[in-house]
């Protein structure tokens, strides 16, 4: 098996890089830990996936790379500027629908310029080659409430792309969406990353979506959380239909599935789900 045991050294002043990071969150019942320690980096180009038992503490890590919340412990930065809170560089997608009703597609798609200041003209052009990327081009003077769930996902990656992200940061994106449009969307966002290759964090449940898609899969243990393996996915790309069915892809997912149901039911007990 191609995996390393601990996170790789901290080191590359190109990186989203996390130093120690924890988070502790002080509440009316007392203190919980969320992130014990995690130390690791995320490289130029490459799409990271992170696994994990339910409440492991996996949004909190992303949370952090997005500055919505500062660690109680050490640090994260972005090609070596510390993150103190949100940025401008880096765009986020959640699994809930972020669209505005009230905005055509474009103007959604465009909604990140605008805030930046970008002039009209130019935010249009950029918006216009990211809902080409996202296949929605009939679609843009549609509003949100006339577009699929999928579709929905879709506007909301190409606003997140248009602002040009240093990093992509992704929690559960396809969550809600069913297993058809779920693995649909999936083999389309692989499709834009490899023409893109912005650097991505993906928080996910499903082990099969993390193999699919990721240069690494970070394996959170349960709480109090750290990267308990990095494993890396030595999948050639690109990733045709029927990369799944690979014997290398099986034994990768078999691996995975095995380290996360050790975690799961630590806090679950026996038989546990990932989620
Ligand atoms: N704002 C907060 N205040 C207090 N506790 C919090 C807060 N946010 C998260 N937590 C706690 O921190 C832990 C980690 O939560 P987090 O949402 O990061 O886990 P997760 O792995 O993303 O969960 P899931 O897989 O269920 O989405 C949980 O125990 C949660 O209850």
């Amino acid at each position: 098996m191609s995996h390393i045991p601990a996170m790789p050294s901290a080191t590359q002043e190109h990186d989203v890089i996390f130093e120690n990071i924890g988070m502790t969150f002080q509440t009316a019942t007392g203190a919980t830990q969320a992130v014990a320690n995690v130390t690791g980096a995320i490289p130029e180009h490459k799409f990271v996936s992170v696994i994990g038992p339910s409440g492991c503490g996996k949004s909190t890590l992303l949370d952090m790379v997005g500055g919505l919340l500062q660690p109680t412990q050490g640090s994260v930065s972005i090609d070596g500027e510390a993150v103190t809170g949100p940025r401008r560089d880096t765009a986020m997608v959640f699994q809930e629908d972020s669209t505005l009703h009230w905005r055509s597609v474009l103007d959604n798609v465009a909604f990140g310029l605008e805030v930046k200041g970008v002039s009209k003209a130019e935010r249009h052009e950029r918006a216009r080659k990211m809902i080409e990327l996202v296949g929605l081009r009939q679609f843009e003077d549609h509003r949100p409430g006339q577009l699929s769930g999928g579709m929905k996902q879709r506007v909301a990656i190409a606003r997140a792309l248009a602002m040009e992200p240093r990093v992509l940061l992704m929690d559960e994106p396809f969550g809600a969406l069913d297993q058809q449009t779920r693995q649909f969307i999936g083999r389309e966002l692989l499709r834009i990353w490899e023409k893109t290759r912005n650097r991505v964090l993906f928080i996910t449940h499903d082990i099969q979506e993390a193999v699919y898609l990721s240069d690494e899969v970070w394996v959170m243990s349960a709480r109090p959380s750290v990267v308990k393996e990095v494993v890396k996915i030595d999948l050639p790309r690109p990733r045709p239909e029927g990369t799944h069915a690979l014997p290398r892809f099986r034994e990768l997912e078999d691996h995975l599935w095995a380290l996360v149901k050790v975690e799961a039911e630590k806090t679950l007990g026996p038989g546990a789900q990932l989620a």
